[in-house]
């Protein structure tokens, strides 16, 4: 069923024909039966021809109709699935990067990936099984309710008591031994930690450590894991009891009845059982299912504490900045109130001791941040008045440790400006101090960088994120550590890029710095101290 009809159609559809499929399996087998045991009678072949019809009918219609029930009900799931996948992308957006503190990168890249995968169970494997379940069921309780009943009474009994003790005991069990998402999220934590810290782990000889923590935590995942094994045991084990029990008490109430139809109630709780497996898979899925919901509602909950102004200001042409007053901090204010002017095309470092709160400063410049006291001011206009994002197309920050992807050069610039062509990368290479290097790789600009740009040098690394920056055209650019890890020539030459981008009409810069080298060449350098004394904030950063 195409998707131009409506979600609630399409399921509507899906369902129907799993119904039917599950009807299809239980014709089947009640046809057989009756065929078995009629032809035990020896009558004319004749009267076993409708029989005979029916088994190739109902075992060629299951086929057919279980196919088209998969297509339409994963057909809706998978849309479902882009939907959710889509509403976390833009949760992790808006809460990005301030937002996310808590949360550790294995774990999220599990929720992210298995919890949403996850929620299509809740469709697939929870609700359509219970209900093409439950109307199969009741279709079979009317059928031989109709031969005789009160086998069909027995049936519905045994229905009642098979559903609700799988409702009752397998989520109650399945609760206390799942933790399979959680188990799995910390396996993947620690993995993640790992592969990105090995080179230190080795180095440091604390490999072994770390081993022991990744094999913990794939014992908790595996434990958790055969921990639903076992729960499902115990949903096979309840299904085919009653199912059982149910037999048991049609024979033994059957006398009367046409030898004939016992035979098609006898097996009918036997045809049953397929369906309650469903629902016993769905119980056992159950907890994972609803713990995966609640993970990926707190991560839908997760707030920015940047929060764009009801009625934001226009952003202005003008980019001078003005730093007034102003205290930053992540959690609560470390900073004294800082203050400096950047004109338009003018520079000033900004310096202080490890941890003081620097490129907490550059991030509330860059409105990745709210601030605890006073404003940044851009272009005559508090920054807090204007849209965050508004601001960080003006506002460019270059971090420590950018991220460079494990792809091209070109499709490393390109993150910044997606139509640029070969002539504008090609500058921003060169005003990066890029370009020459990058003619001289074996494929230019197709170059692959490697896993975290692990196939260029430090300096060019640094120098291809600024390229990327440059790209942007921002106006403001806010270099944090521009040097760091570089050698004394590297260092002193990629200033000398970066100080050429300023002047008349270009752009303004803020560069972090420890170097005395570096802020050699500033006239004016700004020193950020830690707040000795409680300083005055708000009560919560804007
Ligand atoms: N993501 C974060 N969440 C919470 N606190 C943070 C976060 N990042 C940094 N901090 C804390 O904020 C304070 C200032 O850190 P910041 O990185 O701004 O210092 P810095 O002056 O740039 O240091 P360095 O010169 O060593 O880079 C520190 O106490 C640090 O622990």
């Amino acid at each position: 069923m195409s998707r131009t009809y409506p979600r609630r159609a399409r399921l509507a559809y899906g369902v129907t024909m799993g119904v039917a499929a599950q009807l299809a399996a239980v014709g089947l087998l009640l046809a057989s039966a009756w065929l078995i045991v009629r032809a035990a009678e020896q009558p004319p072949v004749l009267y076993l021809m409708v029989a005979i019809v029916s088994v190739r009918f109902f075992g060629i219609s299951r086929s057919v109709l279980r196919y088209l029930e998969r297509l339409a009900t994963h057909d809706v799931a998978l849309a479902d699935a882009v939907e959710q996948r889509v509403t976390t992308y833009v949760a992790l957006d808006r809460a990005a990067p301030a937002g996310l503190g808590g949360l550790r990168r294995g774990d999220l890249v599990s929720r992210v990936v298995a919890d949403v995968a996850r929620m299509q169970d809740r469709l697939l494997r929870l609700r359509v099984p219970w209900w093409v379940g439950l109307v199969a069921t009741l279709v079979v309780v009317g059928v031989v309710g109709v031969l005789d009943a009160r086998s069909g009474l027995v049936i519905l009994a045994g229905v009642a008591v098979c559903a609700i003790a799988l409702r009752r005991l397998v989520p109650l069990v399945g609760a206390r031994r799942s933790g399979r998402a959680e188990a799995q999220g910390r396996l993947s934590a620690e993995v993640a930690a790992s592969a990105v810290a090995a080179r230190e782990l080795v180095a440091f000889g604390a490999a072994d450590e770390a081993r022991a923590k990744a094999r913990a935590a794939t014992q908790d995942a595996q434990s958790a894991q055969s921990g639903g094994a076992s729960v499902a045991g115990m949903g096979s084990a309840i299904v085919l009891a009653v199912a059982g029990l149910t037999v048991a008490l049609l024979a033994a109430w059957s006398a009367g009845i046409d030898p004939v139809v016992i035979g098609v109630i006898l097996l009918a709780p036997i045809a049953l059982v397929e369906p309650w497996d469903g629902w016993s898979e769905a119980e056992r899925l159950r907890p994972e299912i609803a713990a995966a919901g609640e993970r990926l509602a707190a991560l839908a909950a997760l707030s920015n504490p940047v929060v764009d102004p009801e009625r934001p200001a226009d952003l202005p042409d003008a980019y001078d900045l003005v730093v007034d007053d102003v205290v930053v901090g992540w959690e609560g204010p470390v900073t004294a109130p800082i203050s400096f002017r950047v004109g338009e095309g003018e520079v000033v470092a900004v310096t202080g001791p490890s941890g003081v709160g620097k490129s907490t400063l550059a991030y509330a410049l860059a409105r990745l941040l709210p601030t605890w006291q006073g404003d940044i001011v851009l272009g005559g206009v508090p920054t807090r008045d204007i849209l965050a994002a508004d601001v960080r197309r003006r506002v460019g920050y270059l971090g420590q440790d950018d991220a460079v992807f494990d792809t091209s050069v070109r499709e490393n610039l390109r993150i910044a400006d997606p139509d640029a062509d070969d002539d504008r990368l090609r500058a921003a290479l060169a005003s990066a101090g890029l370009l020459a290097a990058v003619d001289a790789m074996p494929q230019g600009l197709d170059t692959s960088v490697g896993e975290h740009g692990g196939r260029l040098s430090g300096g060019e690394r640094q120098r291809l994120c600024l390229a990327r920056l440059l790209l942007a055209d921002h106006r403001v650019l806010v270099l944090d550590e521009p040097t760091e890890h570089l050698d004394a020539p590297t260092a002193a030459a990629l200033m000398d890029d970066v100080l050429a981008l300023a002047g008349p009409g270009g752009r303004s810069l803020v560069v972090i710095s420890h170097s005395p080298s570096v802020l050699a060449r500033f006239a004016s350098v700004i020193e950020v101290r830690p707040a000795d004394r409680p300083v005055v904030t708000h009560a919560v950063p804007v």
